[in-house]
C-alpha cells in the first residue's frame, strides 16, 4: 500500500512512512494511493467477529509489510484490552430505526481513544525496532489532548507536546490532560484558540530545520493512521446492523472532519452509505459550505461543545482531494488561496457530488440542550453535548424509514458536566478511576500564540537545540 500526498508533491510513502510523518513535506495530507475494497461476502463474513477480529481484517490491508501478521495482532488485542465494554463500541437502539455507536469506551472517555490506543502502541514498535526517538507535537480542543497522552505517556521513544487553547476545554478536559505529570508528557496552554493551536502544530511540520531536529511525530488526525483505526467501527456497526444488505446511514458530531472522513474512507473501502451527515454546533463552517459550496471562515465562538470549536477543519482537504480528482497542484493552490483570503468556493459539479453522499445541520447550544433532555426524557440515556449535535442532526435531515440512522456517540456525559446538568437537572458522575481528578495535582505551561516561543519552549525540553 502506498501513500500519496493530497497536494501531489511530497515524496510517495508507505504505511511506516506515513505513520512517522504525520504531516507531508508539501503541507498536504497522506491518503491511500488506491482504496482497498472489501466484496459484499467479505463484509458478510464479518457479521458475529469480534471488534478485534473485524479491526485486523480491515486494517491489514493499510498495512503493506510494514508489521507482521503476529505483532500486528498483538497490537490490535492489547489496545482494545483498556476498553471498559467487551463490544468495544456498542450499538445502542434509540428508536426504531435509529441507533448510538458508543464510541467513549476507553480509558479517556472519548473516541480518540479507539484510534489513539493503537496508535501510541504503533509509535512504541515502530520506533523500537528503528531505535528512533520522536517529539510528537499536537493540537487539542479537549480530547484528543488527553486520548494522546494517556497513550504515549512513559514510552521511552516518545515526548510528547499537547497545545490547548487556554480557557476554552471543559474542566474535566484540561485536568484530564494537565494532571499526567510523566516526565515525557507537556501540557501547553495557547493563548488562542483551538485554531490557532492547530496552525502551530502545522507550522512547526512546515519548518523543516525543526522538523529534522525534533523528528516531528503527530497524533491529530492529519496522521493517516487514525483515519485508518477509526474506519473500523463504522465497518463493525455496519456489519452489526446487517449490511451490506440493509441500507445504513451516519450522522456524525463532526469540527476537525476526521471521524466522517473515516466514514467516507469505510464506504470506498465497501461499505454501503446511503448518506453521511455532518452536524455542527453554532460554528458551522462545514454547513454552510455543504449548502452553499462555499467555504469560509467566521470567528469562532465557545459553545457547549467545545471540542467542536473549530473553523478550519483538517480532514476536508482529504475529501477536497477527491473531489478535485485527486489533482494535488489544484488542492495546493486551493489550500494557499482558503490561508490567504480565508476561503474558497467549489464549482456545482463538486458541490453535486459532495452533496449526494453528505448532508449537514447546524445545532445551536439551546438545541443541544433541547437534545439532550429530550432524549433522557425519552430514553433515559443522558447524551454528552457533541453526540446530542449528532443525534440532533441525524433526527433533522429526513431520509427513506427503511434507513437505519447511527448517530456516533463520541463521548461520555461525565466530560462535560456542566451542560448535561444545565439540561437534565443530573450532574454526570466520572467513573470511578477518575473519582479523585479534581484532587490530582496539574502541570501546564501558559504560551503566548507565537510560533518562536513554542518551538523554544519544545526545544528547551527536549534539548534539541539549534547549533549555535
Ligand atoms: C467529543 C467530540 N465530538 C466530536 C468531535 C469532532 O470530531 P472530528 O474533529 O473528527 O470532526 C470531537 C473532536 O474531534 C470530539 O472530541
Ligand atoms: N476535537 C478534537 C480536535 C482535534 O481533532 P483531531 O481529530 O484532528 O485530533 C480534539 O478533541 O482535540
Amino acid at each position: 500500500m502506498k501513500y500519496v500526498s493530497t497536494r501531489g508533491s511530497a515524496p510517495v510513502l508507505d504505511f511506516e512512512g506515513v505513520l512517522l510523518a504525520g504531516l507531508a513535506e508539501d503541507g498536504g495530507l497522506y491518503v491511500p494511493q488506491e482504496w482497498p475494497a472489501f466484496s459484499a461476502a467479505e463484509l458478510r463474513a464479518m457479521r458475529g467477529l469480534s471488534y478485534v477480529e473485524i479491526a485486523e481484517r480491515v486494517m491489514r490491508p493499510f498495512l503493506g509489510s510494514a508489521i507482521s501478521d503476529a505483532d500486528f495482532a498483538r497490537i490490535v488485542r492489547d489496545s482494545y484490552e483498556t476498553f471498559d465494554h467487551r463490544a468495544v463500541t456498542p450499538l445502542k437502539q434509540l428508536d426504531s430505526n435509529f441507533w448510538l455507536l458508543e464510541l467513549f469506551h476507553g480509558p479517556t472517555l472519548a473516541f480518540k481513544d479507539v484510534a489513539l490506543q493503537l496508535l501510541g502502541r504503533l509509535f512504541d514498535h515502530v520506533l523500537t525496532r528503528r531505535g528512533e526517538r520522536v517529539t510528537i507535537v499536537g493540537a487539542t480542543s479537549g480530547d484528543t489532548g488527553s486520548a494522546a497522552i494517556e497513550a504515549c505517556r512513559d514510552r521511552a521513544a516518545i515526548d510528547i507536546f499537547i497545545l490547548h487553547p487556554k480557557g476554552r476545554t471543559s474542566e474535566v478536559q484540561r485536568r484530564q490532560m494537565t494532571s499526567v505529570l510523566s516526565s515525557n508528557v507537556h501540557n501547553i496552554a495557547l493563548e488562542g484558540t483551538f485554531d490557532d493551536c492547530q496552525d502551530q502544530v502545522k507550522a512547526m511540520f512546515n519548518d523543516p530545520a525543526f522538523r529534522a531536529r525534533q523528528n516531528l511525530s503527530a497524533v491529530n488526525s492529519i496522521n493517516w493512521a487514525r483515519i485508518m483505526a477509526q474506519i473500523i467501527y463504522y465497518i463493525a456497526a455496519g456489519v452489526a446492523l446487517g449490511a451490506p444488505d440493509r441500507r445504513i446511514a451516519f450522522s456524525v458530531p463532526t469540527g476537525n472532519f476526521g471521524n466522517v472522513y473515516a466514514a467516507y474512507a469505510a464506504k470506498q473501502t465497501g461499505l454501503p452509505v446511503e448518506k453521511l451527515i455532518v452536524g455542527s454546533n453554532r460554528n458551522d463552517i462545514l454547513t454552510r459550505f455543504f449548502r452553499s459550496g462555499e467555504m469560509k471562515i467566521e470567528g469562532v465562538e465557545p459553545s457547549l461543545s467545545p471540542s467542536m470549536d473549530i473553523q478550519v477543519s483538517s480532514n476536508f482537504e482529504r475529501l477536497l482531494f477527491d473531489l478535485l480528482d485527486r489533482d494535488g497542484a489544484l488542492v495546493a493552490d486551493t489550500m494557499k488561496g482558503f490561508r490567504a483570503a480565508g476561503s474558497f468556493k467549489v464549482g456545482d459539479n463538486q458541490l453535486g457530488r459532495a452533496s449526494a453522499l453528505f448532508a449537514a445541520h447546524r445545532i445551536d447550544d439551546t438545541e443541544t440542550k433541547a437534545v439532550i433532555r429530550a432524549v433522557h426524557g425519552e430514553t433515559g440515556e443522558i447524551l454528552d453535548p457533541h453526540t446530542a449535535v449528532g443525534v440532533g442532526a441525524g433526527r433533522a435531515i429526513s431520509l427513506d424509514p427503511d434507513i437505519a440512522v447511527v448517530a456516533l456517540a463520541c463521548a461520555h456525559p461525565a466530560k462535560f458536566p456542566d451542560a448535561v446538568e444545565a439540561a437534565t437537572g443530573i450532574r454526570p458522575a466520572l467513573p470511578p478511576r477518575l473519582a479523585d481528578l479534581f484532587e490530582r495535582e496539574e502541570r501546564v505551561a501558559v504560551l503566548p500564540n507565537d510560533l518562536a516561543t513554542v518551538q523554544d519552549y519544545i526545544s528547551e525540553k527536549t534539548g534539541r537545540k539549534e547549533a549555535v
